[in-house]
């Protein structure tokens, strides 16, 4: 288990450019099974996660070229549809959320897709039926073994498109059933599709491969089905939920930084969220400058002045992803911010940790908490503590960064799950992290 040593209560200052988006990579990666042609994706985060899923891939037999830092070519000509039947991949499959999208593709190009229960974050429930409803409604027979928890879905026939309403709008289940229906026969129509720019840009990559998908960007998509798709070069999109993580940082720690290439257009609620929160956030071409709060930040009312509700929401609405983030950051704010974490049950547990350091907050319970700012009057006091999901574990970072003294955190591989090389690259705009 891997450990971070902190010396916070220091402003840094400087540059930082956002990696590549870890949500999209995972599911832009499991295109590349859909095609006997080559696919080059650039800007690939290289994060525990994303290299595990390109191991999977290997594991299948998809041919892999590393083609510089973040670049690789993929061709699935000789795919080995028997790798999913060993215990190799009953053992490492699961190891991660992402590996579930390769099922749809993986049963639209060979009658087959199977996948033991995926793991990722654990931060309530995660039920993976909007997925599976949506391969029956194509056409796929379904089996799951619940000793073993191994699901499968198989078909003799090519799948058949077919209009569908999911139960709701579930990321990667979206993802999974649109990489299914591209090869579909007929016109598949997913409503109450998830619409995330990661989906969009998943869409844009199917389409540039001879996918006929239309309705990107909104919660209904048309998808004509076609016979075979071809190679492309895709490049993913910044990290919008990196990018929240450092407007966090730079108020928290009253830093002036500038986040590089963010890709504005597709930042959606994360600047006007932390507007909110008082967070100055300008927009200097492609670029966000966050000047050093040295007067802090002041928590907005609504227009009646009640208190201030941050929920997330499907895209457009806010991410749950950053919600941690946010909560963070309301500590040394000025005000008050009810957060609502509708979507996970167990992503608010690690409050307890910030508790223990001095800020002031009520876990209503599992889904809310009230977080009343300290607006600087007092500093949260470092302490040992161990990161439980990859978004609260960079969230008790961003916390014992702002801490007087020295912190401890341990288990961060959670937060390389999904981080490249956060340790270093804090480390050069003046952070005091240590890998011990
Ligand atoms: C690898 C990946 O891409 N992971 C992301 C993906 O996970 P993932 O695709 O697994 O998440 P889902 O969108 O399926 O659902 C997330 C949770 O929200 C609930 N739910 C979902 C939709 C809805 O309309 N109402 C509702 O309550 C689900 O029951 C579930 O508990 O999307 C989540 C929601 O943005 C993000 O937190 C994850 O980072
Ligand atoms: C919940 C997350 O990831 P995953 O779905 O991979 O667990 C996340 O990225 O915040």
């Amino acid at each position: 288990m891997g450990t971070f040593q902190i010396e916070g209560g220091k402003a840094l200052k400087g540059e930082i450019t956002p990696q590549g988006a870890k949500n999209e990579a995972l599911q832009v990666l499991c295109t590349v099974l859909l095609t006997t042609e080559k696919v080059t994706i650039t800007n690939i985060p290289d994060i525990i996660d994303v290299n595990k899923l390109i191991t999977l891939l290997g594991n299948l037999g998809v041919k892999i070229k590393k083609n510089g830092h973040g670049s690789y070519t993929f061709q699935a000509d000789e795919v080995n549809v028997g790798y999913l039947e060993t215990e190799a991949f009953k053992k490492e499959g699961g190891s991660l959320r992402g590996s579930i999208m390769i099922v749809g593709p993986l049963l639209a190009r060979f009658g087959k897709g199977y996948i033991p229960k995926p793991g990722g974050d654990k931060i309530g429930r995660r039920r993976l039926d909007t997925h599976f409803e949506g391969f029956i409604n194509l056409g796929a027979k379904f089996r799951y073994n619940r000793e073993d928890h191994f699901y499968g879905v198989e078909t003799t026939e090519r799948l058949k498109g077919t209009y569908m309403l999911l139960d709701e709008a579930s990321v990667t289940g979206t993802a999974n059933i649109v990489m299914a229906a591209v090869l579909a026969e007929g016109i598949t129509t997913i409503y109450n599709a998830a619409c995330e720019p990661y989906l969009q840009q998943l869409c844009t990559m199917l389409n540039s491969m001879g996918a006929k998908i239309t309705g990107v960007g909104s919660n209904k998509l048309i998808i004509e089905g076609v016979d075979q798709l071809g190679g492309c070069e895709h490049r993913i999109l910044p990290d919008m939920i990196e990018i929240g993580s450092w407007i966090g940082l730079a108020a928290m720690t009253r830093s002036e930084i500038t986040i590089k290439d963010v890709s504005w257009d597709n930042l959606g609620q994360i600047p006007n969220v932390f507007r909110k929160l008082g967070i100055t956030i300008e927009r200097r071409g492609d670029d966000i400058f966050i000047p050093a709060h040295k007067d802090g930040y002041q928590i907005k009312t609504d227009i009646d002045g009640s208190i201030l509700t941050i929920a997330d929401a499907p895209w457009p609405g806010f991410t749950p992803d950053l919600l941690s983030i946010v909560l963070v950051v309301a500590t040394q704010a000025k005000g008050e911010v009810l957060i609502h974490q509708k979507m996970f049950e167990s992503r608010l547990f690690f409050v307890d940790k910030l508790i223990d350091m001095g800020a002031k907050i009520i876990l209503c319970d599992p889904h809310r908490a009230i977080v009343i700012g300290h607006n600087f009057q007092s500093q949260l006091k470092a302490t040992t503590m161990t990161s439980p999901d990859i978004r609260a574990g960079v969230s008790l970072l961003i916390a014992a960064l702002s801490a007087k003294g020295t912190s401890t955190i341990q288990n961060i591989e959670q937060i390389d799950r999904g981080y490249e090389r956060i340790g270093e690259r804090l480390t050069a705009i003046g952070a005091n992290i240590v890998r011990v």
